[in-house]
């Protein structure tokens, strides 16, 4: 090793507490009419964020170490196997060398949570046993959303019967692309109702809601419908997680707690692979809401590959050099 070095974080001052779920309220028609969004403006501040100066050395090591806790690693292929999924789930207990996690003094770190198909839930769910990260399973006909109403809540049923304590739903697109608000605020409410004491986690695909002013509406009726996280994206569409629409949904996170005093957690998803887009959306989190949402219980990312990359990095701080990435194949 080439340095003795602990990973400096600026936020253990934090309680570990795990909020309270949003109980959700009446559809506001009036306050979700009212959102508008200023495109130019959001994406000239978004086109400033990864340009910051960016934390160095052990703050930047610390930061990393947050993202991990907050990944949700994620399989979702269509060739995905009980091995892969037993192989993701060590990894999610042990995301990064044993001896590299010593060196940062971040020993017992793990992922948020792992996230995968319902038919790989039994399995992910045998794989954590006993070390108390949640398995969370994507559900109501992902990605599409098309699949008749009734086998959608019969999905989340099953999920959680087999273990899943997270439900990533899938809202039907044509709602938003309809203005239809009553419509997407009864089916996340239905959603939610089926998830039980599972948390719920509406995934808004904004890659197909045409614009950003959907964006903010949509965001606005699922926590009004009780949405614990409100996420950006499947990573199957051909747009997914963006920093414009992270500042529109962040925003609303921000509005719905003012206005409520609930805080709905957070989670982008989909091409986000590298460590430094993860400091990126970590400080933009600081930025707009604060340090409380840069906890794994309000903040997660959705994401299959970026945890090597941050394997790396963290490699690189402790002993100086940099391991080839097929080193890093998982996660
Ligand atoms: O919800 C998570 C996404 O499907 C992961 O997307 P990704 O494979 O682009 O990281």
């Amino acid at each position: 090793m080439a340095t003795k070095t602990k990973a400096k974080d600026d936020t253990t001052h934090l309680p570990q507490t795990f909020e309270p779920r949003n109980p959700g309220m009446a559809l506001d028609l009036d306050w979700v009419l009212g959102v508008h969004a200023n495109r130019s403006a959001i994406e000239r501040r978004a086109a400033t964020l990864p340009g910051r100066r960016s934390v160095k050395k052990d703050h930047q090591a610390a930061w990393l170490c947050r993202a991990i806790s907050c990944i949700d690693l994620t399989t979702l292929s269509g060739d995905d196997t009980e091995g892969r999924v037993r192989r993701l789930c060590a990894k999610a207990r042990q995301p990064v060398r044993a001896d590299i996690l010593q060196e940062l003094g971040m020993e017992g770190l793990t992922t948020g949570a792992v996230c995968v198909y319902h038919d790989m839930v039994p399995t992910a769910v045998r794989a954590l046993e006993g070390s108390n990260i949640p398995v969370a399973a994507v559900s109501t006909g992902f990605p599409a959303g098309l699949s008749p109403f009734n086998l959608r809540v019969a999905e989340i049923h099953a999920s959680v019967e087999a273990g899943a304590r997270e439900i990533d739903i899938v809202i039907s697109r044509r709602h938003v692309l309809q203005g239809n608000w009553q419509a997407l605020y009864d089916e996340m409410r239905a959603f939610r109702a089926a998830c039980g004491e599972a948390h719920v986690k509406a995934i808004l695909a904004t890659g197909e809601l045409g614009t950003l002013k959907n964006v903010a509406r949509a965001s606005l009726v699922c926590m009004m419908a009780g949405a614990d996280f409100i996420k950006t994206s499947t990573g199957k569409e051909s747009v997914n997680a963006t920093l414009p629409v992270s500042l529109v949904m962040i925003r609303a996170i921000r509005d719905y707690h003012q206005r409520t005093g609930v805080r709905v957690g957070y989670k982008p998803a989909g091409g986000i692979s590298k460590a430094k887009d993860s400091l990126t959306y970590l400080a933009l989190m600081k930025d707009e809401l604060g340090d409380r949402w840069l906890q794994p219980d309000l903040f997660r990312f959705g994401a299959s590959s970026l945890l090597g990359d941050i394997e790396r990095q963290l490699e690189h701080h402790v002993t100086g050099r940099y391991s080839a990435s097929h080193r890093h194949a998982i996660g």
